[in-house]
């Protein structure tokens, strides 16, 4: 059995890493960190690298009749003890260099966009729409890369076509949306509305384009509580709001503007958030996470 430190380390999240297994094979290992008003806590939230990975199996299982995606094994002699059930062996790709992103809703940067240019990423939109708004049909936003504590920059479907070429933009728009429409159902259906998401694409040795890094989870995407959905006001996040909300309390005595490391959380948060992400992916799934690899 191999351990984390016979791999080399190629690539950092916020929460995630990235290693070398061999010439074809990485390790993509989720952690139990969170991050909220772009920090990074300092209280983990046990099992949340284990939902996270967990979510991304079963989408890409639910997608691969869509595209092949890049998910190896998730219970293998390769992953080190230390991090089963938070890591997947995956294959190796040349990564496209944009952030994949199918927004069927109005919030965040985009609406921000909006209320500025009337546009997301060129997209012109109807005028008056509320925050949160349902967007006519879904749309294909990308985004630049950005370092680690920088914000991707949102661009437009002819910049990534100038880019990576015109035929690859459009395969890869062509798939984030059908891919987004699967899960926006799909979540749909279990009371939990896909405001956004976020992939991450790559392409094999034939030129295939593979979906790869995380997919539809609450870390790149925005779920929202279908119950309480209401246009013309921010959403509950399915997973981040008892954290936010704490955060926000005069309870942490913490200031969002000070721009200081928010305190630790209190162990009630910490369980409300982890029984969060277990009912999310419970509910998505229809599986049990106790059925998942410890
Ligand atoms: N997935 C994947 C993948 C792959 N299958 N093959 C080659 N490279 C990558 C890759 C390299 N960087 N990133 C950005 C996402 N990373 C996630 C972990 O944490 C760091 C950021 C993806």
């Amino acid at each position: 059995m191999s351990t984390l430190a016979d791999y080399p380390k190629i690539a950092a999240g916020k929460v995630r890493e990235l290693y070398a297994v061999d010439d074809d094979h990485l390790l993509l290992v989720a952690s139990d960190r969170i991050s909220a008003y772009d920090f990074i806590l300092d209280t983990p939230i046990p099992d949340k690298g284990r939902v996270l990975t967990a979510m991304s199996v079963f989408w890409f299982e639910q997608l691969a009749d869509l595209l092949p995606n890049h998910l190896v094994a998730y219970d293998d002699p390769r992953i080190p003890a230390e991090v089963r059930g938070r890591a997947l062996i995956v294959r190796r790709l040349t990564m496209e260099p944009v952030e994949a992103v199918a927004r069927g809703y109005l919030t965040g940067s985009g609406f921000a966009d909006y209320q500025r240019t009337g546009a997301v990423c060129g997209v012109l939109l109807p005028e008056g729409l509320p925050e949160s708004a349902k967007l006519p049909t879904p749309i294909f936003t990308p985004a630049t890369k950005a370092e680690i504590g920088a914000h991707d920059e949102n661009v437009t479907f002819d910049d990534v076509a100038a880019q990576i070429g015109l035929k690859q933009a459009e395969e890869i728009r062509e798939a984030t949306l059908a891919i987004y429409e699967r899960g926006a159902q799909l979540a749909a259906e279990r009371g939990i509305l896909l405001a956004d998401t976020k992939f991450e694409f790559g392409r094999d040795a034939t030129g295939a384009l593979v979906l790869g890094d995380e997919v539809l989870t609450p870390d790149s995407s925005r779920y929202w509580p279908a119950d309480s959905y209401e246009p013309g006001r921010s959403q509950p996040s399915f997973d981040k709001q008892y954290v936010r909300d704490w955060l926000t309390s005069p309870e942490s005595g913490w200031d969002r503007k000070s721009n200081t490391q928010p305190p630790p959380l209190p162990a009630e948060v910490v369980a409300a958030t982890r029984a969060r992400y277990v009912e999310a992916y419970e509910r998505i799934s229809g599986r049990s996470l106790a059925d998942w690899p410890a």
